[in-house]
């Protein structure tokens, strides 16, 4: 299971999420976000933390072209795409870059967009506003979370075990329980979080 920590705006918390164990970083490229940050910086941020840490562009309803664009420039090495998009658009996207697609559980069964074919396409649910912190209802999701999907919403250290328990997904993220203020990381609580989803691992899935 992979640990990712988004809303990365500066080296000093690239830095800090790589040194708790973080297996990825999050740069959110979208304009309405309030962890947005520009490609220079995400390039340097991740160029301060090497290549075994991956580096996702964070992306909510915006083009191929800026996302290409902005991947681009900011040398991430897979891309998360939030909002509505039509599976012709995940297939080009996907030869360029692992993604992982981000769905509301409400959106799973209908999904038709989920790409299924050459190219890497994960799945992610996330609660219905993206870094909201809100937590989804795992329980009620276990009959139907896919095998291999991500899980995000309102994951925090003090929470993260428990959904790993119930959900074993194939990989947990987070932002908003991890910070002082948007876009600015807590330092304790992103080694608790890391922590505590890595000793998840250990306690939940077989070995
Ligand atoms: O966090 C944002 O501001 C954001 C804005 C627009 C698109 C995506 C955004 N975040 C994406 C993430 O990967 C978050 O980590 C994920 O939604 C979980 O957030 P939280 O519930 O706050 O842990």
């Amino acid at each position: 299971m992979k640990v990712k920590v988004c809303g990365t705006t500066s080296v000093r918390d690239a830095v800090l999420s790589a040194e708790a164990g973080a297996d990825a970083l999050g740069f959110i490229f979208a304009p309405v976000s309030r962890r947005l940050v520009t490609a220079q910086v995400a390039r340097e941020a991740g160029l301060s933390v090497g290549p075994a840490v991956a580096r996702v562009g964070v992306f909510l309803n915006q083009g191929l072209d800026e996302v290409l664009r902005l991947s681009e420039a900011a040398r991430v090495s897979a891309v998360q795409i939030h909002g509505p998009v039509s599976s012709l658009y995940l297939e080009h996207l996907a030869a360029y870059y692992p993604v992982l697609r981000v769905l509301r559980p409400a959106d799973l069964a209908a999904a038709q967009d989920v790409w299924r074919g050459p190219g890497q396409v994960t799945l992610m649910l996330d609660a219905p506003e993206p870094g909201g912190g809100q937590p989804l209802d795992w329980a009620g999701l276990r009959p139907e979370f896919p095998v291999g999907a991500w899980l995000a919403g309102g994951l925090g250290p003090q929470n993260v075990a428990q959904a790993v328990q119930v959900l074993r997904p194939a990989g947990v993220d987070a932002v908003s329980r991890l910070e002082v203020q948007p876009g600015v990381k807590d330092p304790e609580a992103v080694r608790a979080f890391v922590r505590a989803a890595k000793q998840a691992i250990g306690q939940s899935y077989p070995q």
